[in-house]
């Protein structure tokens, strides 16, 4: 499974340097997509009554220059609706020229009932929002609902940003070339695509490679190589021990949900770090869970130096006063010096958004990269003010520029969370489910992440495998799910990830 996600721009580099090295010209590369367009159609809508190629001035239309040949040369009723002709020179011409069938103007085009839209009036190539026809088709289109086979993007959406630029076709499907692109994933832009098909076209692993492009989508396969697997003779502490500080005695139960995702990712130990007033309600629902007292920040020391712990989890449910600023400020400083993994989440990053130089000044020591911000997108305006405010930048890019400021491994969450690291390498979460917007599945993601850091996985993986965990949880559990569940399915979810992963 290939991994990278291209911007358009590396996308057209990729396309150039493919087209250069050979041996596919371009003309060829332009066949096979408007082939993997037509299979779509054939597969999808095999009994379309009707089918409207709609073609733009670029490359895109080239698609649907071959796209509508190979339909029509099926025996299916194609009509071809063009938005002016084909740059001179540019493969779409040449597509438009070995086109047999009459072309029409776009102005022209109106929805028929029982027809399906191929849409290759822009793709990598948009720059600016549909305008004049295209947007007055798009509308038309969209207000008929018919269903649209975009090729590469729907017109009118950024590839860059997944941000609709003006009006968008929505597609039913969408067949994109070699690699996906950031808008594929992002949203609103994954919802504009519908189903999303990518197509080999001929371009090599090895051209791919070349453009270096440092944005993946997260899938197993970009971390299972540094999954935990415990050695037969380990034993519970060298497993990974994670410490997660409880807050107050009305806030408990995130800290207790952190801790058992921690312990369900493998972790051999896990200690429940709780002030005295929560002890008591602490002990009442904990069995496995190792319970120490901590009063304040000096407690918080000594256990650091006692049990020296590979992973720590500051946040859920932690309150925001200023003892628990302290305390942080105890915890995490040590804890980047000593190489060990912070992964804070909720409250904590209320506190650090009430000083973010001070805070990310302390997390870029000696460079270690042990810190683990877990923002969602109210969390990530509050600590990154600026980054989040700028209209220009992606998701992909805010989460990006996020993590190199603040010296920290970023986990932008939301439907389509993004985890970067200050170095820029980054990935997008692609199996998100709506199940996870419910109270307390956030507290679980950052145990899972502990979990996984504290066994030894290197940061940035361990926070993209603790995004997908959580959502295949999910995924697993189904409807009525609620926080407390998402541990419990872990097991099966890690049976069946190992499994398909044993040499
Ligand atoms: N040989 C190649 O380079 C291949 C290209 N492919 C196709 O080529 C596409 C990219 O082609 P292009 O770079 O020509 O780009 P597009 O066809 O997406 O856009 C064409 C041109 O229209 C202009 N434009 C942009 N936004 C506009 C707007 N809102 N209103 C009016 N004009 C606008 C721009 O000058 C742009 O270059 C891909 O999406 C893919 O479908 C595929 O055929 C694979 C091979
Ligand atoms: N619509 C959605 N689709 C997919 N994942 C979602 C959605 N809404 C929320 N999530 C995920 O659920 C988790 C919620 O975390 P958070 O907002 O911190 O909740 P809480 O504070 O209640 O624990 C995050 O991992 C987020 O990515
Ligand atoms: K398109």
């Amino acid at each position: 499974m290939a991994l990278e996600i291209l911007t358009p721009q590396e996308m057209g580099r990729v396309d150039r340097l493919a087209i250069k090295q050979g041996p596919l010209s371009g003309i060829a590369l332009m066949e096979r997509a408007g082939a993997a367009v037509a299979d779509i159609v054939f597969e999808r809508f095999p009994d379309a009554g009707r089918i409207d190629v709609l073609c733009g001035p670029g490359n895109n239309g080239g698609d649907g220059y071959v796209a509508a040949t190979i339909l029509a040369a099926s025996g299916y009723h194609v009509a071809l609706w063009t938005d002016g002709d084909p740059r001179a020179g540019s493969d779409a011409e040449i597509a438009a020229r070995n086109c047999i069938l009459k072309r029409q103007p776009l102005e022209q085009y109106q929805p028929l009932p029982g027809g399906i839209v191929v849409d290759a009036l822009y793709g990598a190539g948009l720059e600016r929002p549909l305008q004049g026809t295209a947007r007055a088709v798009a509308e038309k289109v969209g207000a008929a609902g018919l269903p649209v086979v975009a090729v590469d993007l729907p017109s009118g959406l950024s590839g860059l940003s997944g941000e609709a630029l003006g009006t968008t076709f929505r597609a039913a499907v969408t067949v994109t070339f070699a690699r996906k692109k950031p808008g594929h994933l992002l949203y609103p832009g994954r919802a504009f695509c519908g189903e999303l098909v990518v197509r080999d076209i001929g371009i090599s692993d090895a051209v791919v490679k070349e453009i270096g492009s440092q944005t993946f989508e997260n899938l197993p396969a970009l971390w299972i190589d540094d999954f935990p697997r415990p050695p037969a003779d380990t034993y519970k502490y060298s497993r990974g021990h994670v410490g997660v500080f409880s807050g107050g005695p009305a806030a408990t139960g995130a800290a207790r949900l952190s801790a058992m995702a921690a312990a369900r990712s493998g972790a051999g130990a896990v200690t429940l770090l709780s002030p005295p007033a929560s002890l008591a309600v602490n002990a009442v629902h904990l069995t496995s869970i190792i319970l120490r007292r901590i009063d304040g920040p000096d407690d918080a020391q000594a256990f650091l130096d006692q049990r020296k712990p590979s992973a720590l989890v500051a946040g859920p449910g932690l309150g925001t006063d200023n003892d628990m600023a302290a305390l942080l400020a105890t915890v995490v400083q040590p804890a980047s010096a000593a190489r060990r993994v912070v992964v804070l989440d909720a409250d904590a990053l209320t506190i650090i958004a009430q000083e973010p130089a001070k805070w990310f000044g302390s997390f870029a020591l000696d460079g270690a990269h042990a810190t683990i911000l877990t923002p969602h997108e109210g969390e990530f305006g509050r600590l990154f003010p600026e980054i989040h405010a700028d209209k220009s930048l992606s998701k992909l890019e805010k989460a990006r520029a996020a993590a190199k400021s603040a010296h920290s491994i970023i986990v932008y969450k939301g439907p389509d969370t993004v985890i970067a690291n200050p170095e820029g390498r980054a990935a997008i979460n692609s199996n998100g489910t709506p199940l996870l917007a419910t109270a307390g599945s956030g507290d679980v993601l950052s145990g899972i992440i502990a979990g996984l850091a504290g066994q030894g996985m290197s940061p940035f993986e361990a926070a993209c495998a603790g995004a997908w965990l959580h959502a295949e949880a999910a995924h697993t559990f189904g409807p009525g799910l609620i926080a407390e569940d998402l541990p419990s399915m872990l097991p099966r979810v890690l049976t069946r990830l190992l499994r398909q992963r044993a040499p």
